[in-house]
């Protein structure tokens, strides 16, 4: 059973990749089998391009222990299962899915395969609606508002590391051929990670290759006002041709479309007439597409037509050099340990590290004196009180405890029963990375046991967290909760 095969050689990455990679790889992979030929689709050139290159020996070689008695070829593949070469339409062309393909198995996706969708013709076709001067006065000059790029969000502002790589290098690929293969962009994460700022870095830079292009930034909920206004005011044709008329539409945090059923209705035409005519779209979101509730399958599935890239939080080092260059932007001397006093204390997301920031440089401004640590635990004095309270060792184990939903009791105990012990050896990792108690403390802290044993919880955790998802995902969870 082939098809099966692949849905275990999902599970098998899955286990094996940290999430982001899965998400933004494996997942918009969709599979089909002919005969001993397993055919991976892939969206676009970009996701085909580093599938071949990163995963395919892996996918391979799984697939030969999974199916050990049938030799399957792998190949590599872009475009829709349904042999169009493309998993969007061309202009002009509405397309029915999920549709088979003969000769084709029924396909497996990484990502839940989408109900039935239809891609209707844009409604541009229907009778315009005739408005009075007036209101169309109105209603266009509520549109002009929005082509307010923030100029300073550009790439040479925005510092790369580990969790944002993927999505700068989207970014910038969007940037330099608008339209193309990543329509749209599609780019998801927590709050304060980025996610705007690499949205406009695309719109300044398409503005600076092309001055006269309209570039439309808006958050959601505006779409929707401007769109409930247009309504009230008998000018929807206005509204639909304003935004049909854009270079390319950048939309923040489309969450906020969730459950506004006409609202998604509208974006749903203007989406389909904008990728059709090749005008570059970039929307963000607080997770992943498939994850939204109360948001149509019809447009869940447009959004992963072009490239969906996780931004995660920025580890240490991001932080650091985060701080550093908006230090140096502000033209204030920022020590590196300083620095890597804040980003240690402020971990949850670079708006709150900006913040933060952004006080110290005030405080010393205000008192004349020079940054460094004394001045910093001085004028961040209450967020690193909170913290404290935060990730004292009491409230680690309290909140692992509750996680795994078992006793503080047991986390102190001699059990060494799996369901004890790994949770007690992700305490004391935690502990470890969110204190400064020393080893021996830690160790006191969990029943009186040894440094070596809170050394070795420490780096079984690690390596956990490197090979197993769940782990990791765990202790993503209880970072986060404890930290923010
Ligand atoms: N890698 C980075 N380099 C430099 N600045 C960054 C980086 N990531 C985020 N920032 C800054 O952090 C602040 C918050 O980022 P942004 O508004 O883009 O976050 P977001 O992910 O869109 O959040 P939200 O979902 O709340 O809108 C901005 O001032 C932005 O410039």
């Amino acid at each position: 059973m082939p098809g099966v095969v692949w849905q275990q050689c999902i599970d098998r990455l899955q286990d094996e990749l940290p999430s982001q990679q899965f998400n933004t790889w494996i997942r918009p992979l969709q599979a089909a089998t002919h005969g001993n030929s397993l055919t991976l689709f892939a969206p676009n050139r970009f996701i085909k391009d580093f599938v071949s290159d990163k995963f395919a020996g892996r996918i391979s070689e799984l697939v030969a222990e999974l199916e050990p008695t049938t030799p399957m070829s792998v190949v590599l593949e872009i475009g829709g299962r349904n042999g169009s070469g493309g998993s969007r339409p061309l202009p002009g062309h509405p397309v029915e899915e999920p549709r088979g393909s003969a000769g084709m198995q029924p396909a497996i996706s990484g990502a839940a395969v989408s109900s039935n969708a239809r891609i209707v013709t844009p409604a541009s076709t229907k009778p315009a609606v005739v408005v009075d001067t007036h209101r169309q006065a109105e209603i266009e000059g509520s549109l002009q508002h929005q082509q307010n790029l923030v100029g300073t969000y550009t790439f040479d502002n925005f510092v790369e590391g580990k969790s944002n790589q993927l999505a700068l290098a989207a970014a910038k690929q969007v940037a330099e051929n608008p339209g193309d293969s990543y329509n749209p962009l599609f780019l998801y994460g927590g709050v304060g990670l980025g996610k705007t700022h690499l949205m406009h870095a695309v719109g300044n830079a398409l503005k600076h290759h092309k001055p006269d292009a309209k570039i439309v930034y808006l958050h959601s909920e505006r779409f929707v006002a401007d769109m409930v206004k247009a309504l009230q005011l008998n000018a929807i044709s206005d509204f639909k041709r304003y935004y049909r008329s854009v270079d390319a539409l950048l939309i923040d945090d489309i969450q906020f479309f969730a459950k506004k059923d006409r609202s998604q209705e509208e974006f749903f035409h203007t989406f389909n007439a904008l990728l059709e005519g090749g005008q570059q779209m970039i929307l963000t979101c607080d997770r992943y597409p498939k994850e939204i509730d109360g948001l149509e399958e019809r447009l869940k599935s447009r959004f992963g037509w072009g490239l969906t890239v996780a931004v995660e939080p920025p580890e240490l080092e991001t932080r650091v050099a985060i701080l550093m260059k908006k230090a140096t932007q502000a033209r204030v001397n920022l020590p590196p340990d300083s620095a890597f006093f804040i980003a240690q204390r402020i971990r949850s997301n670079v708006r709150e590290l900006e913040g933060a920031l952004k006080r110290v440089i005030a405080s010393a401004h205000f008192t004349g004196s020079d940054i460094d640590i004394e001045l910093i635990k001085d004028s961040l004095k209450d967020l690193l009180a909170l913290q404290d309270k935060q990730v004292s060792l009491d409230n680690i184990q309290r909140t692992v405890a509750e996680y795994y939903k078992i006793k503080v009791a047991d986390l102190m105990s001699r059990r060494r029963s799996r369901s004890v012990a790994r949770p007690r050896q992700v305490a004391m990792a935690l502990a470890k990375e969110l204190t400064n108690h020393s080893l021996p403390e830690i160790g006191d802290s969990f029943g009186g046991r040894d440094h070596t044993t809170v050394l070795h919880g420490c780096r079984k955790i690690r390596e956990l967290r490197e090979t197993n998802s769940d782990i990791r995902e765990d202790y993503k969870n209880l970072l986060r909760s404890l930290t923010t």
